[in-house]
């Protein structure tokens, strides 16, 4: 990328990807160094996908991806030396303990830090000279991690590390996560289904749904743009259709906005039309995520509508 940006621990440009039943569009994407990025998706979403892209595990057919000074796939192998990567279906040795893992990783990794890795096997509860066919899954989970953590890579890239993990699991892997970026260089990314571990998380949020990113911003502006607003409007009246306003819900007089770009004036304008509003609330993540996600499928189907509506006319006119 001639315009490499070196405040950027991830850039992705148009990054495009085609499978049979699948296309990752256009992925476009920041990731500023000694930033956590949440990135959040429905089921088949392109998450994965995405990440093993960032891996170099998988090509992409068009787009440019740059990850810690490095173009992907050209110079994966440089990269992945400051990158550590930890998914679901990471491959460990069934009939091996996890301190012969240890001794393993640390023989390749010069950075490796015996000391840290001591101290994750007592934050993790685990005990080193089991063998990993013997694990829970949590175990396992934590056991990947640890092995990742401790050789001190400057970018981690976390395929939803915490899924299937119980709530003490959970919270020692966010602890952990949150510790490591107290070291300002590094940086992580990492996919969920979990709003609530995003939110805890993230600096910088991105949604993805479809193949195509929805949102990629900041997390405390992005949160602050959103609001519900309860109010209540004799039936006979309409409610004006606002911009930044996704969605409107009405039962008899009682109405509830969700809106996206919030202001006072939107307030106001509802004022103006005679309705009392009960309550200007924010909202969660989750609560945001879903909007979003409905918000943008509504739009495309409208594309989609408009667009083969376009061919049909020009069919006829043919
Ligand atoms: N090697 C492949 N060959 C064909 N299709 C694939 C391949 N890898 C992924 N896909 C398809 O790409 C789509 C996105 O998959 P991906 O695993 O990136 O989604 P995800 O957002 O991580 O989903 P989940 O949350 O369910 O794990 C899916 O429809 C999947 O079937």
């Amino acid at each position: 990328m001639k315009d490499y940006d070196n405040s950027m621990a991830i850039q992705m440009r148009n990054v495009c990807k085609h499978y049979p039943h699948f296309d990752l569009q256009n992925i476009s994407l920041e990731l500023p160094k000694g930033s956590i990025m949440g990135f959040i998706g429905p089921n088949g979403a392109g998450k994965s996908t995405t990440i093993r892209i960032l891996m170099g595990l998988v090509q992409q057919d068009s787009g440019i991806v740059n990850v810690l000074g490095n173009q992907m796939p050209t110079h994966q192998i440089a990269a992945k030396w400051d990158i550590g990567f930890a998914s679901e279906d990471m491959r460990l040795y069934k009939n091996e303990t996890i301190q012969w893992h240890m001794d393993y990783i640390k023989s390749i990794y010069p950075t490796w830090d015996t000391n840290y890795a001591k101290q994750l096997v007592k934050r993790f509860d685990l005990t080193r000279h089991q063998k990993v066919k013997g694990l829970s899954h949590g175990q396992r989970v934590k056991a990947g991690l640890l092995l990742m953590l401790a050789r001190k890579p400057k970018l981690l890239l976390l395929d939803e590390p915490t899924t299937g993990l119980d709530p003490v699991a959970r919270h020692e892997v966010i602890n952990e996560l949150m510790d490591v970026l107290l070291d300002e260089e590094r940086s992580i990314l990492f996919s969920s289904h979990n709003t609530q571990d995003v939110e805890q998380l993230s600096d910088e949020i991105t949604f993805i749904d479809k193949g195509r990113i929805i949102s990629s911003e900041n997390k405390e502006s992005y949160l602050e743009k959103w609001r519900r607003i309860r109010l209540e409007i004799s039936s006979d009246k309409q409610l004006p259709s606002l911009t930044g306003m996704v969605e409107q819900r009405r039962s008899g007089t009682q109405a509830i906005i969700t809106a996206k770009s919030f202001s006072e004036n939107m307030a106001e304008t509802y004022r103006n039309c005679g309705a009392h509003i009960h309550s200007i609330e924010n909202m969660t993540l989750e609560e945001i995520f879903v909007s979003e996600v409905q918000s943008s499928r509504a739009f495309n189907s409208s594309l989609d509508a408009a667009t083969t509506g376009d061919n049909m006319n020009k069919g006829a006119a043919a």
